[in-house]
Order: C-alpha cells, then sequence, then structure tokens
C-alpha cells in the first residue's frame, strides 16, 4: 500500500525537479553554445501530454531482437561506449529500483521485476551497437527530456535489467502514489549528455518542457542534435519507436489513425499516414526518421528527401517471426508476393531489376521472366515461406517465364479458313472470326464463353468444319434445341450433305450414324455404350450442364471429352454462382490442368476445412483465375464489347421437338390437316378446320415450350419474355413456373390497365431471374420491358406486324443491348405454314421499304420446309385465310367456338381457354399493329 504524498512532500519534489532541470539546461547551454539555437518554435506550453502520462512513468527497454548482436560490426564506433563507470550519473541511472530513491517515501518496490532479464546486459553486446537499435528501443513518448538527450552522455557499462526494474518500479510507483512518481535527481543524471548520439532514455515526466520553462524562468534552448527514430510495419498499421519530443508527440496527435499502446509505450498509425507523418518528421529539426522498409509508395521518396529524413545508414534488426506467403500471377507478364512484412524478404525483393511496388496493395510484383531466380533466392531464407505458383500456371505461361512474350494481350494468328465453306466464312463478324482464330490457336480445345446471342454457333461449326478431316462430329445440346442445330449446319454448310446429319431422337437411335451426330445431353448417358471409337471432335452446346460432376450427364460426357481431340464447350454463362462450377469444364478442355479438384478448389475456390469435411463453395484468387481462363482455356466476349458489329435485334428461329408432340395430339393435328384439304368443303367449314389446327398445334406446343423455358432458366437468363397466343398454354407456363418458384409475372386480356402498369414495373425492377408470360395480342403493345433482352415466342401468329410489335417490348428507349429474339417453331403443325407465311409478309413488306430487311436473312432455315402439293394447298389456305384483313376476325371468332377437348375427352375449353385475349380487343390490336413496320425505335 502507499500513501498519497503530502501537500509539502510535492513541493518539495517539484522544487527539487526544478533545480535539476535549470542545472541541466545551464549545462545543456554550456555545451552548446556555439550552436545557433536552431529551433524558437519551441514545444507549446499547451501540447497534449502523452497518454501514458499517468501510470507508465519509467524507463522501458525492450529487446526486440537477440539475435540483433550480431550485426553489431556495422555500427559506428564509439570508443566510450563501452568505458567501464565512466560516469557516476550513468551509473545512477541504472541502479536498481532499490537503489532508488523514491518520490513516493511510502513505496515499497514490489518483490518481482517482471521486465528483468529480457535484455542481455549491454556489456554483453558487441562494442558500438547503438543500444537503441540493440534493444529496439521503445521510449516512453510522453518524456519531456528526451528532447533534451540528443546532446552525447557516454553510457558505460550498462544493463538493461537495472533498466527493466527501473521502469517496473517507477510504474508500481506511480500508479500507487497517483503522483508523478520521480526522483529529480534522477531525471537529472539522465539528462546528462551523452557521447553515443543516442536517444535511450525512456522515462516520462507528467510536465511539458514548456512549462519547466517558464517555471523555472530559464530560457530553456529548443534541444538540438538528432533524434533518430524509426518506423516498423505492425501488419496493416506501423509503429513509431523514438523518444520523446513533444513536437513529434503532437505531429502523432495530429493524425487521425493514431493510437498509442500503453503497454509499449508506442505510438501506431496506418499507413494512409505514413506519407503525412514522414513529412511532418521532416520539417521537425533534429528529428531522424528511419523510413518504413517497402514503404516507397506511401511518401514520395521519404529516404531521399532532403537529407533530413535520410536512413540513418544503421542496420536494420532482422525479424525473426515466419511468414508465409503465396506467389499469385496478377497479369499476363507479372505476379506478386502476396506475403507479410520481412525485412529479409524486402531486401530480396529490392535485387530484382523488374520490382514493383503497389502502393495500394502494399505488394511487391515482378516479371515473370524473374520468377525463378526470385524463388531460388528465397529458398535461401529460412524464415520466409514463398508457395510458388501452381505448376499449371507455369506452365500455361511457359513463353512469359522465359521471356520469349511480354505482350499484354496473347497475340494470335490469323488461321486460314480455306477448308471452310466460304458461305459461312463470308459471313463472320469480326470478333467471330477472332474467335475462330483464337480456337484454332488452341488446337481446337476451348470454352466459348460468348454472351447469349453472339453467334457461338456460327463460330462453333466453323471450328468443327476447320477439323473436318478428324470427323465424325458429336454435338451435345439441350434437347430443346437439337432441331435449331441441325438447321444451322444445313444453313452455314452447304458443302454438307444434309442427309449425313442424324440428329439423335430416341435412346433407340444410334450415336454414329451421321458425319454430324447431334444427342441431347439425357440421350448422350444413356447411349454412353455407342461412345466407342470416341469421337475427335466434339461440341458441347450449354457446356455449364456439365458443371455438377457428379450427374448422369457430366459422367457420361468427361470421359469422352478427354479423349477427344478437339472439344468445343459453348456457355454464354459457364459459371453461375461460383468458381467450383468452371471445373469439370476447364478439366474437359485441359485435361492436365487441375487433375485433382482439391488442388483447384483451395486456390480458386476458398476452400475451407468445416466439421463435415471441406466446403468449396466460395472463391478466391479470381484474377489469376481469370487471367489463366483467358491464356488457355476460354474466349469471352460480351455484347457491350461488340456491340457496333450487331444488329439491334437477333432472330433466331428454334425447332422444337416433334418427337415431343404425343399420338393423340398428333392424331388431331393430322385430321384437322386432312380437314382442311378435303375436297367438297365449304371456305367456311375449310376456315374452321384451319382454326382447328391452329389450336391444336398450341396444345402441341406445350411441352417445347416449357422444356425451352426451363432450359433457358438453367442456362442462366435472368429476365425475359415468353409470348404466346392461347390461353392453355400461357396457363400450362405460368403453372410451370409457379411449381418451380420462378418469379413471374403474366398479362392477358383479363389484366386490366392499371394491373398492366403494376405488373410490367414489377418486371422491370426485379433484381433476379424473372419471366413475363405474356399474351401476343393483350400485351404486345403499351408496354416497356427494357430490363429484358430476350423474346421467346412460344407460339407464332400469322399477323408479322404483331410479333414485331411484341418484339418491340425489349427493343426501345432505354436498351442499351442488342436483344434476342427466338422464335420456337414446331415441325408438323400450323407452323410449318405460319412461319413461312411471316417470311413472305414481311419479305413483301421490305421491298416496299416498310420492313426490316434483315428479319429473313438473321434466321435460320427460312425454306426449312419444302411444301408438297396438299401442303402448299394449305399454305394456300393460310395464305388466303390470313391476308384478307377482314377475314381476321372471323378466324379469331371462329377459333373461339372451338372446343378443342371435346373430340377425344369431352373437356370443353370455352373461348378465354383457348386464346388469352378478349375478342374486343384483338381487334383493335390487330389493325393497329401494322404501323409497327415503319415504326422506328
Ligand atoms: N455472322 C452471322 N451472320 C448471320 N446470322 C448470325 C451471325 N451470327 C449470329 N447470327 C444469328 O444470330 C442468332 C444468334 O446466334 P446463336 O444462337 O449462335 O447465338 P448464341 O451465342 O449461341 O446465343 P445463345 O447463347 O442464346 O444460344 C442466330 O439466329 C444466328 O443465326
Amino acid at each position: 500500500m502507499s500513501l498519497p504524498l503530502t501537500e509539502e512532500q510535492r513541493k518539495k519534489i517539484e522544487a527539487n525537479r526544478q533545480k535539476a532541470l535549470a542545472r541541466r539546461a545551464e549545462k545543456l547551454l554550456a555545451e552548446q553554445h556555439q550552436k545557433p539555437a536552431q529551433s524558437k518554435q519551441g514545444p507549446s506550453q499547451n501540447l497534449p501530454r502523452d497518454p501514458s502520462k499517468s501510470g507508465s512513468h519509467g524507463i522501458f527497454f525492450k529487446q526486440q531482437n537477440p539475435s540483433s548482436s550480431s550485426h553489431g560490426d556495422q555500427r559506428p564506433q564509439n570508443p566510450h561506449s563501452f568505458s567501464p563507470n565512466t560516469s557516476e550519473q550513468a551509473k545512477g541511472m541504472w541502479q536498481r529500483p532499490e537503489e532508488m530513491p523514491t518520490a513516493c517515501p511510502s513505496y515499497r518496490p514490489p518483490n518481482q521485476v517482471t521486465v528483468a532479464g529480457i535484455s542481455p546486459p549491454l556489456a554483453n553486446s558487441p562494442p558500438g551497437v547503438p543500444s537503441q537499435q540493440l534493444w529496439g528501443c521503445e521510449l516512453g513518448q510522453g518524456h519531456p527530456q528526451a528532447s533534451l538527450e540528443t546532446q552525447s552522455t557516454p553510457f558505460a557499462n550498462t544493463t538493461h535489467e537495472p533498466l527493466a526494474k527501473v521502469k517496473n518500479f517507477q510504474e508500481t510507483a506511480a500508479s500507487s502514489c497517483g503522483q508523478p512518481p520521480r526522483d529529480p535527481e534522477l531525471e537529472a543524471r539522465m539528462a546528462r549528455p551523452s557521447t553515443s548520439g543516442q536517444n535511450i532514455s525512456g522515462s516520462v515526466m507528467p510536465r511539458t518542457e514548456g512549462r519547466l520553462q517558464q517555471k523555472a524562468g530559464t530560457p530553456l534552448h529548443r534541444v538540438v542534435g538528432s533524434q533518430q527514430g524509426r518506423c516498423i510495419r505492425n501488419g496493416e498499421r506501423f509503429q513509431v519507436k523514438i523518444g520523446y519530443n513533444e513536437a513529434l508527440i503532437a505531429v502523432f496527435k495530429s493524425l487521425p489513425s493514431r493510437s498509442y499502446d500503453p503497454a509499449t509505450k508506442t505510438w501506431n498509425f496506418s499507413m494512409t499516414d505514413y506519407g503525412p507523418l514522414m513529412k511532418a518528421a521532416q520539417r521537425l529539426p533534429g528529428i531522424t526518421l528511419q523510413p518504413l522498409e517497402g514503404a516507397e509508395g506511401h511518401m514520395e521518396s521519404p529516404s531521399t528527401s532532403s537529407g533530413i529524413i535520410a536512413k540513418t545508414g544503421l542496420p536494420a534488426a532482422p525479424s525473426l517471426a515466419f511468414v508465409k506467403g503465396q506467389c499469385v500471377l496478377i497479369s499476363r507478364a507479372r505476379f506478386e508476393a502476396d506475403i507479410s512484412y520481412s525485412e529479409d524478404l524486402i531486401a530480396l525483393f529490392k535485387q530484382m531489376d523488374s520490382r514493383k511496388y503497389d502502393v495500394k496493395t502494399r505488394k511487391w510484383s515482378f516479371l515473370l521472366e524473374e520468377y525463378s531466380k526470385l524463388m531460388e533466392r528465397v529458398r535461401g531464407l529460412p524464415q520466409v515461406q514463398l508457395d510458388p505458383l501452381p505448376k499449371t500456371l507455369t506452365l500455361a505461361f511457359a513463353a512469359q517465364l522465359q521471356k520469349t512474350s511480354l505482350s499484354p494481350v496473347a497475340d494470335i494468328p490469323e488461321a486460314d479458313l480455306s477448308r471452310v465453306d466460304s458461305k459461312l466464312v463470308s459471313s463472320l463478324l469480326p470478333f467471330q472470326r477472332a474467335g475462330v482464330n483464337f480456337a484454332i490457336a488452341q488446337r481446337g480445345r476451348l470454352l466459348l464463353a460468348d454472351d447469349m446471342g453472339l453467334g457461338k454457333t456460327i463460330q462453333a461449326i466453323c471450328i468443327a468444319a476447320y477439323y473436318r478431316k478428324e470427323w465424325p462430329l458429336l454435338v451435345v445440346v439441350p434437347s430443346s434445341v437439337r432441331f435449331t442445330w441441325e438447321q444451322a449446319f444445313c444453313r452455314w454448310l452447304p458443302s454438307l450433305n444434309p442427309l449425313d446429319i442424324n440428329v439423335v431422337v430416341t435412346g433407340k437411335d444410334r450415336l454414329t450414324d451421321g458425319l454430324v451426330n447431334i444427342v441431347s445431353f439425357d440421350l448422350l448417358s444413356k447411349l454412353e455404350k455407342q461412345l466407342k471409337p470416341p469421337f475427335k471432335v466434339v461440341i458441347i452446346d450449354e457446356s455449364h450442364f456439365l458443371k455438377n460432376i457428379k450427374t448422369a450427364r457430366c459422367r457420361a460426357a468427361m470421359p469422352l471429352l478427354k479423349v477427344a481431340k478437339r472439344v468445343i464447350l459453348l456457355s454464354g454463362t459457364p459459371a453461375m454462382s461460383r468458381p467450383a462450377e468452371l471445373y469439370t469444364q476447364i478439366l474437359a478442355v485441359r485435361p492436365t490442368f487441375f487433375p485433382q479438384f482439391h488442388a483447384f478448389g483451395l486456390r480458386y475456390c476458398g476452400a475451407k476445412r468445416q466439421p463435415w469435411g471441406w466446403d468449396y463453395s466460395g472463391s478466391s484468387n479470381l484474377g489469376e483465375l481469370k487471367l489463366l481462363l483467358e491464356e488457355a482455356v476460354m474466349l469471352r466476349r460480351l455484347k457491350g464489347d461488340v456491340l457496333s458489329q450487331l444488329p439491334a435485334k437477333q432472330r433466331k428461329m428454334v425447332v422444337v421437338a416433334p418427337g415431343q408432340i404425343n399420338a393423340r395430339t398428333r392424331a388431331a393435328l393430322d385430321a384437322a390437316a386432312k380437314e382442311m384439304t378435303t375436297k367438297d368443303k365449304t371456305k367456311q367449314q375449310q376456315k374452321e378446320a384451319l382454326i382447328l389446327f391452329f389450336n391444336r398445334t398450341a396444345e402441341a406446343k406445350i411441352p417445347s415450350i416449357i422444356e425451352y423455358i426451363l432450359d433457358l432458366l438453367e442456362s442462366g437468363r435472368e429476365k425475359f419474355l415468353v409470348f404466346a397466343h392461347h390461353k392453355v398454354v400461357l396457363d400450362a407456363i405460368t403453372k410451370e413456373l409457379e411449381r418451380k418458384r420462378v418469379q413471374h409475372i403474366r398479362i392477358d386480356g383479363s389484366t386490366s390497365s392499371a394491373d398492366r402498369e403494376d405488373l410490367c414495373q414489377q418486371f422491370q425492377l426485379s433484381p433476379g431471374p424473372a419471366v413475363a408470360v405474356l399474351s401476343i395480342t393483350a400485351a404486345n403493345m403499351g408496354l416497356t420491358f427494357s430490363s429484358a433482352d430476350l423474346v421467346v415466342f412460344g407460339e407464332l401468329f400469322w399477323n408479322p406486324g404483331v410479333l414485331m410489335q411484341a418484339e418491340d417490348r425489349v427493343h426501345r428507349i432505354g436498351q442499351l443491348s442488342s436483344v434476342s429474339i427466338h422464335y420456337l417453331v414446331a415441325r408438323g403443325t400450323a407452323d410449318d405454314y405460319l412461319w413461312p407465311l411471316i417470311q413472305e409478309k414481311i419479305k413483301v413488306l421490305g421491298e416496299a421499304g416498310l420492313s426490316e430487311t434483315n428479319f429473313s436473312e438473321m434466321t435460320e432455315a427460312t425454306d426449312y420446309f419444302s411444301k408438297d402439293s396438299k401442303q402448299q394447298k394449305i399454305y394456300n389456305l393460310f395464305q388466303k385465310s390470313f391476308e384478307e384483313d377482314g377475314n381476321d376476325m372471323e378466324l379469331l371468332e371462329a377459333a373461339e367456338s372451338f372446343d378443342p377437348g371435346s373430340q377425344d375427352t369431352g373437356d370443353k375449353l370455352d373461348e378465354s381457354t383457348l386464346t388469352g385475349s378478349p375478342v374486343k380487343k384483338k381487334r383493335f390490336e390487330f389493325f393497329d399493329n401494322w404501323d409497327s413496320f415503319t415504326s422506328p425505335l
């Protein structure tokens, strides 16, 4: 227990202190009388005090690195440094606490000597090593005398141990007395000049020097000479180790990120304050701050500026801390060392010619050509573990490692496409041609990940055709687009006999019957056994369907892809949520890159060990993954990148699977078709048969439309519009979306005007996936859906004006992208007649300058349907019926009275069941829509 000081004791202490300080000031003046007073702006009386003042008055020495003695030979030699007992004062300074007078009479030094023994005796240190460096001197920064200690005071035969004890003693005394526990004598002794030129005093006084000067009435010159300190990196922050200096403390306190650590009695700051601090310190006379290693970027050449903050030239104590990190690729030509601070390592980095320090990331980077040299040298640092780049990267970037390619972009030679059909080659847009060049430079193995609608099909066909000698070709696609692919081959490769195209429709079909074999993912897994001998050239459309290695489709496809010579993967969305989804696709293109998923997971999926196993759902090193993919696996262009080469609208005819039309519906369709061509039928009866045919077509297409929508959703299409005409189709779509819990809106003839706008807004603002299910005739105008850029027509409509008006729901002001329009066309249905009819109408209008001219040009297989005499008859009927404007209403009204269920099941579907729009509305919309041909966007 300690008692508080009496008033008398306090006064006496203060008087003694003043005397001691006055003596010291006199001495100082005597010693410095030759030198001009360097600072008239001495410390302000109001300078805030060190936060440590209340309980940390003492001397604090902490040995930061015992091994630092090995650097003793680098120190400046001081013949006086080790003269034993040359100074009584010094001796007094280092006396043990029990020998020291205490300011607190009731104080009893504690038994424990907490810091004793941490530092080796100075006598054992190599001669001449500045104590500050040897011990990582951490001075009480509130010590006003520290600024006076720039005079040289010979330290003789001193040890750390007593100092530690002094510290311990003083701290304890201070805290127990609640008063400044200082001994004026001791302080005066400590203030004696040191010949070492080093500041090692760390005792803290509670008052500012300015105040003391005033009280003493003695003008005390500001300290001259040098006070040295250094900055030390500590994670994201840095610490300043220097003796007390009021002006410096004021600087510290002006920095926003300041933090004072009472335990170590040091100030620390974030790196953002490094530059300002160094600059401010530079302006303080007598202060020398050794800059932070590797922090050049935080301040303009702090180490070279004006010489005031010149490096001390003193050896930095090597860190004993073990540092671990990894190399990461940051560009085609450079890699970065992602590792925490190590002086030795930084010294090594500085030996590299291509070194660069990034101020923002605070990391060093180097050219790949210096990679081997750096890694070899790092191996010589036992305290450092810098993990190398994965072997895959060194292989993929071998040219850069060997200094043969330092170009920021890969040089891709122009491929000789003379062996490919000229129709195709001449149709390629410039970016598509570049895609083909990339694929051939990659020897026919790639993931073509262009945005949707950029023409991956035409590029894939061209690449595959380049390797035609290696055919038969296998094309694996979602089942809903098998026939679209067939049409695309027919369109782009006129040299290919259509009979050589084999579309696999059932599990009984042969997979190898054609030169070009098109199969769905699901059938592929069923026909796995037929894959021998393996195909040398394989196209996988929507390759992200393979993202889950556990699925049957993936298990069937992977072995096939590993042995194929050419693998062309196509996907606009190769990974939808996490890098792990890319793994199988990378493996398919480059089987040797990451044969084990775990290695890939650790590097790029932020793999974490959990109680239940490894979690690979995260992500890491994505920049590097992107570089690797771009270098050796993937080509991806976004619509925005190539917008200038794209038409505003891209139309695509999607031939949906006839196999999905069931026998009952097929029979109904055939019956309706027969009815239309039967002789002796009145005109009215023919029209009724035509309407029946149209309605049966709607029914027949439902499974294909739903399958296509689900494929789009699985492919990651976020927002799109689906137009249909019949209520039965709209109902089926919405029912399926509800079942799959997909966000959607529906606007048909029964939707009120107010609701139309609300629903439209709802869709526009929806952040995630959403489908707008719309009636062709009820929602083809007056609505803006510009947040989508894809429109799917589940059903065709005979009036192209209505269709184009519907297309323009997305293709309007506010739409910054090129929009994609997919028309689903089913063979053996009314579509066989409607599609050519639409084409023909548009062509006529186009010739008259009333329509876009590219509708047909941009659509596959405008001639996909070759008409026999019976079909010609039906076509003529369609033409006649739908060309006479007055007949449209008649046809629609006739359709409304049609009951599609009556013939087979007796189920009655009323008008509103069959069509999505009320009759009255139709007339208005139908005739108005012709304007759309001429209305510009
Ligand atoms: N160079 C071209 N000349 C003519 N038509 C083209 C060209 N490139 C693409 N198209 C047409 O653009 C439409 C979209 O092409 P494609 O279906 O290949 O795109 P995609 O990238 O596969 O889109 P998705 O990812 O949606 O399947 C098709 O109708 C196609 O015929």
